[in-house]
C-alpha cells in the first residue's frame, strides 16, 4: 500500500515522539511491504518562528492532499505572551477546523502491566476500556465573539453550536456504541446551559433511531467524579468540545499516564489527523524521557482508521503491550520494578517486539 503521510511534529516533546512514530511506521512498512512517504511541515510555535503564523498555508495545502496526518503537540512558554490569535494552539485548532475534523475519538484503555502505575486503586481501574468521543470543531473554542473588551474589565467567550453540529457527533457516538457494547453515556450541563439542553434533547431524539443502545445522561461534574471512581460504568462517552478536553485528561489517570493516550480526529470521510492527547510537556522537553506510546498508538489508529490496516495496527498495539509486560517504562509510568528507559529506548523496545512477533495475537480493537 502506497500512502502519503504528513508529519506535523510541532513543539516540545512533539518533535521527540514524532521520531518514534516514524521509526515504528518504517518498521511496519518494511515488514508488511507497504510504502509510506513522509512529508514534514510546520505548525504551532515552530511555524510562528519560521513563518510568523501558527498555521502556514503550505501546511494546510499539504494536509488537504494527504492520505493521513500525524501531529505531535504544540505550545510552550516561549510563545505564551503572544496575543490569543497568534498562539501555537491556534494552529492546532485551525487545522482541525479547516479540515472539518469534528469527531475526536479518545480511547482510554488500560494495559494490565500498568495497573500499579495509576494512583487509583487496582480494583477500580482494572479492565478500564472507555471510548471518549469529543466534539472537536464547535462550542466555546470557536464561538464569536471571543474577546477582551476595550476597557479591559470585561471578557466574553461564546458557546455556539448549530443543531447539525450536535447531531453528527451524537450519531457517530451511537454508531460507535453499536460497534462496542451498546451503551452510551452522554455528558452535559443541562441543569445550567441552554446548549446542553439542546444536546440532551438531540440525544433523546436520536436514541429512537438506535433502540439497541441504552443511554445514560450525566451532568459533567458528576461524570468527572464517576470517571475515576466507577470507570466500569462507562463504555462510550460522548460530550461537547471543552468537557471532552477536560474529561479525557482526567481519564488518562486510569491508564497510568497522560502519555499513554492516543486520539483520532476525523470526519465522515476524507483525511484524518492522529495525535496523542497530551501537550508539548515543556517540563520534560529536550530531556529524552517523554513517553512515546500515546504517539505510537496514534499511528496505529491511523493505520486502522485511515488505511484499513487492522493487522498492522494490532501488531503495534501488541508490541506496546509486550514492552510493558517486559517491564520497560518511561519515568511518567510509576511502575513497580521493571526498567526505566528514555524515549529512544522505549521506541527501540517497541520495534524489537514488532520485528520478533511472528504471530499477531488479537488484543481487541482500541476503538470502534
Ligand atoms: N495536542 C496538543 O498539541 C496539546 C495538548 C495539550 C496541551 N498543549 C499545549 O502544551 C503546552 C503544555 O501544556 P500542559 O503542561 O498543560 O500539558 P501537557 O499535556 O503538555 O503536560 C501535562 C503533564 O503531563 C506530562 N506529560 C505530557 N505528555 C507526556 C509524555 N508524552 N510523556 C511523559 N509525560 C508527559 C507533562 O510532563 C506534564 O507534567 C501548552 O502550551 C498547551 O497549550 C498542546
Ligand atoms: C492545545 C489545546 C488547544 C488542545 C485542546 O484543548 O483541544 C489540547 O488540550 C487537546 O486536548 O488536544
Ligand atoms: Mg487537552
Amino acid at each position: 500500500m502506497d500512502k502519503q503521510i504528513i508529519l506535523l511534529p510541532g513543539d516540545g516533546v512533539g518533535k521527540e515522539i514524532m521520531e518514534s512514530a516514524k521509526r515504528v511506521l518504517n518498521t511496519i512498512s518494511s515488514e508488511f511491504g507497504h510504502s509510506f512517504t513522509f512529508h514534514q511541515h510546520e505548525i504551532g510555535g515552530d511555524a510562528i518562528d519560521q513563518s510568523g503564523t501558527p498555521l502556514p498555508e503550505d501546511t494546510i495545502k499539504a494536509c488537504q492532499h494527504a492520505d493521513a496526518i500525524l501531529l505531535g503537540a504544540v505550545g510552550g512558554e516561549k510563545w505564551d505572551s503572544l496575543p490569543a490569535y497568534l498562539r501555537p494552539e491556534k494552529g492546532l485548532l485551525g487545522i482541525r477546523k479547516t479540515l472539518g475534523l469534528f469527531a475526536n475519538l479518545r480511547p482510554v484503555k488500560g494495559f494490565s502491566p500498568l495497573l500499579d502505575a495509576s494512583p487509583l486503586k487496582e480494583e477500580v481501574i482494572k479492565g478500564s476500556d472507555i471510548l471518549i468521543i469529543r466534539e472537536l470543531t464547535g462550542g466555546l473554542y470557536f464561538g464569536k465573539p471571543s474577546e477582551r473588551r476595550e476597557d479591559g474589565e470585561v471578557v466574553v467567550d461564546t458557546l455556539y453550536y448549530q443543531r447539525n453540529e450536535m447531531e453528527r457527533i451524537i450519531d457517530k457516538a451511537f454508531q460507535s456504541a453499536q460497534l462496542r457494547n451498546n451503551h452510551l453515556t452522554s455528558v452535559d450541563k443541562a441543569n445550567v446551559l441552554e446548549s446542553s439542553r439542546m444536546w440532551r434533547e438531540i440525544v433523546d431524539e436520536k436514541s429512537k433511531d438506535y433502540p439497541d443502545v441504552t443511554v445514560e445522561h450525566l451532568l459533567v461534574d458528576a461524570a468527572a467524579m464517576k470517571l475515576i471512581t466507577q470507570p466500569d460504568q462507562f463504555d462510550v462517552l460522548v460530550t461537547e468540545n471543552l468537557f471532552g478536553d477536560i474529561l479525557s485528561d482526567e481519564a488518562s489517570v486510569l491508564t497510568g499516564s497522560l502519555g499513554m493516550l492516543p486520539s483520532a480526529s476525523i470526519r465522515s470521510d476524507g483525511v484524518g489527523l492522529y495525535e496523542p492527547v497530551h501537550g508539548s510537556a515543556p517540563d520534560i522537553a529536550g530531556k529524552g524521557i517523554a513517553n512515546p506510546l500515546g504517539m505510537i498508538l496514534s499511528a496505529a489508529l491511523m493505520l486502522r482508521h485511515s488505511f484499513g490496516l487492522e493487522k498492522e495496527a494490532l501488531e503495534i498495539e501488541e508490541a506496546v503491550s509486550q514492552c510493558l509486560e517486559q517491564g520497560y517504562h518511561t519515568p511518567d509510568l510509576h511502575m513497580k520494578g521493571g526498567q526505566e528507559v528514555g524515549t529512544k529506548e522505549m521506541t527501540e523496545m517497541v520495534i524489537d517486539n514488532l520485528t520478533t512477533n511472528s504471530v499477531c495475537e488479537q488484543i481487541g480493537t482500541m476503538y470502534a
